[in-house]
């Protein structure tokens, strides 16, 4: 059982299922103020915080099967590469897992269901192809992990989605400055699998810059939920302190270019910034 955990990176999918939760409350407190009748269901949020879970352990696990040969040198002591977990365990786990959260978010409606199906499908082909080319990789984990929040708010439906457009691309923004310090990272590994990221195309200095533009448009957009009335002023003072942890991981990418302490900042920082969305709803 903790091997199948560690499989689905459990902590990275917990922090995704939170972020679909959360886009669900801030949808609710966006919508409910021009419609007083709408109701909030304790079970299509406990859903959307499980199909999250699921799908995200999904794309995980998938990743980790495809990243088999990588993963013999970098990361030697994870599940299938220390043998814990069969490669052919780990595949139709992870397609256990992705044809469960798919049938669960179209239990809650056809909008859910559609965006759970397209993300399962992103998330192959990044494990697959996409992961391996230069910025798409990097777009779609951006994507998916921003996706989460208008995942939440399509439980109301589209108008829930569109409430949650600015969370959405700030999360996205993020996750793409951090992914790219993470192919920074893994250059040297990267550069042995044929991979053709970012830093390999154009090297480590200058994708280290692109991704601080994506750090700074961030910072420089985390003020917008508040000046739309989306979250109140008590999300100012937490952002403030998830902005100062980006602004440090910036500095630690471009002044001291250690990736390995960038990507954790960032991660950090990503993480209070979510901390901020709660505590501001
Ligand atoms: C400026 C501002 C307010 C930004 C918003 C930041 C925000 C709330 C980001 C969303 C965080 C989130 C929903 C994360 C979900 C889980 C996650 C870490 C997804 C991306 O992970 C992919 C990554 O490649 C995994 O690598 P590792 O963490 O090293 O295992
Ligand atoms: C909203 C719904 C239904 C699903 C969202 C699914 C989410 C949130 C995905 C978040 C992004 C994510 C976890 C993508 C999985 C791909 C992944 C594991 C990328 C990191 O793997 P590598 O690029 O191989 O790097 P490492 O294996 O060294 O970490
Ligand atoms: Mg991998």
């Amino acid at each position: 059982m903790k091997a199948y955990l560690e499989l689905m990176r459990a902590g990275n999918c917990a922090m995704a299922a939170f972020a679909g939760f959360i886009g669900v409350l801030i949808a609710y407190n966006i919508l409910s103020s021009a419609s007083p009748y709408l109701s909030l269901s304790l079970f299509d949020t406990s859903l959307i915080f499980a199909i999250v879970f699921l799908v995200t352990g999904a794309g995980n696990g998938l990743n980790d099967y495809f990243d088999i040969e990588i993963d013999k040198v970098n990361k030697p002591s994870r599940p299938i590469p220390s043998g814990k977990i069969s490669l052919k365990s780990a595949l139709y786990f992870s397609l256990l897992l992705f044809i469960t959260g798919i049938a669960l978010a179209f239990l809650v409606n056809s909008l859910c269901g559609i965006i759970a199906l397209f993300n399962s499908i992103i998330l192959i082909l990044y494990a697959q192809s996409l992961k391996r080319t230069p910025f798409f990789g990097n777009a779609s984990v951006g994507y998916l992990t921003g996706s989460t929040f208008l995942f939440g708010g399509a439980v109301f439906g589209m108008s829930g989605l569109q409430a949650l457009v600015v969370l959405f691309l700030l999360a996205t923004l993020a996750t793409i400055a951090r992914e790219i310090v993470k192919d920074v990272e893994d250059i040297e590994g990267d550069k042995k699998d044929g991979a053709r990221t970012l830093p390999i195309l154009i090297g480590a200095k200058k994708a280290s810059y692109i991704a601080a533009v994506f750090g700074f448009m961030a910072m420089l957009a985390s003020p917008v939920p508040y000046l739309q009335s989306i979250l109140n002023e008590k999300y100012l003072f937490v952002v403030a302190i998830a902005d100062i942890f980006f602004l440090i991981a910036v500095y630690q990418i471009l002044g001291k270019k250690d990736a390995a302490h960038s990507s954790k900042l960032f991660k950090f920082a990503m993480l209070f910034a979510l901390i901020s969305f709660i505590v501001g709803a």
